[in-house]
């Protein structure tokens, strides 16, 4: 099981656009139209599917809200950071 991190590590690690929100990492994804948000939702539960570390998301037109925490060690940990990199890598 992934170790939690620390504070500092958390802040150091932060992928572009992420922000901390308690035991949670979060981003905001915009898109053009539902559709396009859809699209990016899709994407992303195959990339969360392929790491077997699922976020939560939420869609609404032209959002998605994407929150990342390690349900098995209680905060972040290194496998949030590294979805979230990768959630970047599809989106931006
Ligand atoms: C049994 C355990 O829940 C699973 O191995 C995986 C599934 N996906 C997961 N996703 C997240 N976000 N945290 C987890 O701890 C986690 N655990």
């Amino acid at each position: 099981m992934a170790d939690l991190l620390s504070d500092t590590e958390i802040s150091d690690q932060l992928p572009d656009e992420w922000s901390r929100d308690g035991d949670e990492i979060v981003r905001v994804f915009e898109f053009d139209g539902y559709l396009d948000a859809s699209g990016f939702l899709s994407a992303a539960a195959g990339l969360a599917e392929d790491a077997w570390h699922h976020p939560e998301m939420t869609i609404t037109w032209g959002e998605v809200e994407v929150r990342l925490t390690t349900h098995d060690a209680g905060g972040i940990t290194q496998n949030d950071i590294d979805l979230a990199e990768r959630l970047n890598g599809i989106h931006d």
